[in-house]
């Protein structure tokens, strides 16, 4: 049998929040009003909500509805991995303080994890290499030191807002900031 690869699977240095990033205690807002992961407006959507704990961690929850399943009575492995990318990609763009997408994610369903759960999701940076940002999360059921149901690892690559606008919508600023509120202006928005 081969050994498993190593994480970060490139150098890496230690990553450092952005001067202006949220002070431990915060809550983390959505980022975007009609993201299926975080969005007010997404009627079955994951509602995830995050907040900065100590140590550049941070913490995610997901209560997972009858609208999540995929077997009776169980939440669905890709809603799961959604569930993850939000978490992951909303501590790196939050703490970072710029825009990042999901370049690789990698998940262990270790659990099943039934309907009328919460998965308490703790994300820790692992290091970042240029553009390239190494992320690791693990979701344990039920409480913060509950059984754990799911483990993920990520590299997220930081890019300029005109990925959005020239890939997705030419308003996509608009939409970000109108979701955001204020807060979206002083955004590093041009790696
Ligand atoms: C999302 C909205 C954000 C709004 C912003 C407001 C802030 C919000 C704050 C917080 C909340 C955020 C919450 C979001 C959560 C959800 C995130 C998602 O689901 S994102 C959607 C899924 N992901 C994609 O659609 C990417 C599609 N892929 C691409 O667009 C490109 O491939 C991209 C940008 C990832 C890289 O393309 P290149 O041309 O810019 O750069 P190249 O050179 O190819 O890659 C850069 C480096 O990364 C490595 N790399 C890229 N992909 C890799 C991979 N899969 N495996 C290994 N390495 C990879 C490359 O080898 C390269 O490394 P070397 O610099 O040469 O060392």
């Amino acid at each position: 049998m081969s050994n498993p690869p190593s994480w970060p699977p490139v150098p890496t240095e230690p990553v450092v929040p952005h001067p202006a990033a949220p002070e431990p205690g915060s809550k983390l807002g959505i980022h975007f009003d009609q993201c299926f992961g975080c969005g007010d407006d997404v009627e079955g959507g994951l509602h995830i909500r995050s907040s900065v704990a100590e140590d550049l961690v941070v913490e995610s929850q997901f209560a997972v509805t009858k609208a999540h399943q995929g077997a009776p009575g169980l939440a669905h492995g890709g809603l799961l991995v959604c569930a993850f990318d939000e978490a992951l990609g909303s501590a790196v763009g939050n703490l970072l303080r710029r825009p990042a997408v999901t370049g690789k994610l990698e998940t262990d369903f270790r659990r099943p994890v039934p309907v009328g759960s919460t998965l308490f999701i703790t994300t820790r940076f692992d290091g970042i290499a240029g553009r390239k940002v190494f992320v690791s999360a693990e979701g344990r059921l039920d409480a913060a030191d509950g059984p754990v149901a799911v483990q993920a690892r990520a590299l997220f690559v930081t890019v300029g807002i005109d990925h959005f606008t020239t890939h997705g919508d030419v308003d996509a600023l608009e939409k970000l900031r109108d979701s955001r509120g204020a807060d979206a202006k002083d955004w590093d928005i041009n790696p």
